[in-house]
């Protein structure tokens, strides 16, 4: 039996509690609340301004809720300054990819690589064997990333001369190079043509089940979210319109009438899922 001031045990790693964030006189978030759950890809979907980004940058440390909590693997996140997110097992990838242009694919990636870690400043100019170690087992681990990834034939060269789709696939190695355990990632899809989102998915699906990491993701490609999703959360003017299975949300009339701009008020649709 649990002492009665210890939590119960959850398979959640992430658990959002009535979280809001207000700019100005805009609600963006309005007490939303969901758990992600260990080893699941856990997708938030909604129109323009649903509140999507908003939720992720909360997530990520970017921005801080105007109340309620958000809890990861049993610790409350607002008491983490955010350049210790990544540290924490958090990784992330941007809607508008977010790479050095002109440096190579392994620098890409071993730049990602070094926010992981543990050395300090002195110990890696002075060159310990500490942060020799450390060294090796960043390039182990880049280049186990490199093969799963299947950028070999990529390693050498420079960001900026590469089609989008395989940046895309850079970014998300970079964040793996992290060796998260929840990984966001912000819209994977957008500005990929059919078979690179294809491709995306496939990365997706061998992320959650080969490498067991927590998957994240804000989404518009619908076929995209059906196919790699556990479960969906559907927002919309800041609040939570629908969460369940991907079916089960899409066949939900608030999220058709949603995504059409149709709904003025969205706590009716609310009491229809509850
Ligand atoms: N930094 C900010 N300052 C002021 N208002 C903001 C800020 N960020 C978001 N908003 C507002 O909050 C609301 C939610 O925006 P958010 O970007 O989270 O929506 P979204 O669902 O991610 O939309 P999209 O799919 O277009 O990215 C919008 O009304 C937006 O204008």
């Amino acid at each position: 039996m649990n002492a009665p001031d210890t939590p119960p045990p959850t398979d959640a790693l992430l658990q959002a509690r009535d979280i809001s964030v207000r700019f100005g006189g805009v609600m963006a978030v309005n007490k939303v609340s969901f758990d992600v759950r260990r080893g699941e890809v856990f997708t938030l979907i909604g129109p323009n301004g649903a509140g999507k980004t908003t939720v992720f940058n909360l997530i990520s440390r970017l921005y801080a809720p105007t109340s309620g909590r958000i809890t990861y693997d049993g610790q409350d996140l607002a008491r983490q300054p955010p350049h210790k997110v990544a540290s924490l097992g958090i990784a992330r990838t941007f809607q508008n990819i977010e790479l050095f242009e002109y440096a190579t694919v392994l620098q890409n990636l071993l730049i990602g690589r070094h926010t992981h870690r543990r050395t300090g400043f002195w110990q890696d100019i002075l060159f310990t064997p500490a942060a020799r170690r450390a060294e090796i087992e960043a390039r182990e681990k880049v280049e186990q990333v490199i093969d799963f990834l299947d950028l070999q034939h990529h390693r050498d060269s420079l960001v900026a001369g590469l089609p989008y789709g395989v940046r895309k696939v850079v970014e998300l190695g970079r964040a793996l190079c992290t060796q998260p355990r929840l990984l966001l990632l912000d819209e994977p899809s957008s500005g990929l043509n059919v078979e690179e989102t294809e491709d995306m998915a496939f990365w997706i699906q061998d992320i959650q089940r080969d490498l067991g990491i927590t998957v994240l993701m804000v989404e518009h490609d619908m076929s995209l979210v059906s196919r790699v999703s556990d479960r969906v959360l559907a927002m919309n003017q800041g609040e939570v319109l629908a969460m369940g299975s991907p079916r089960e949300v899409q066949a939900h009339p608030g999220v058709v009438e949603a995504y059409l701009g149709t709904i003025e008020d969205v706590s009716s649709l609310r009491r229809e899922v509850a």
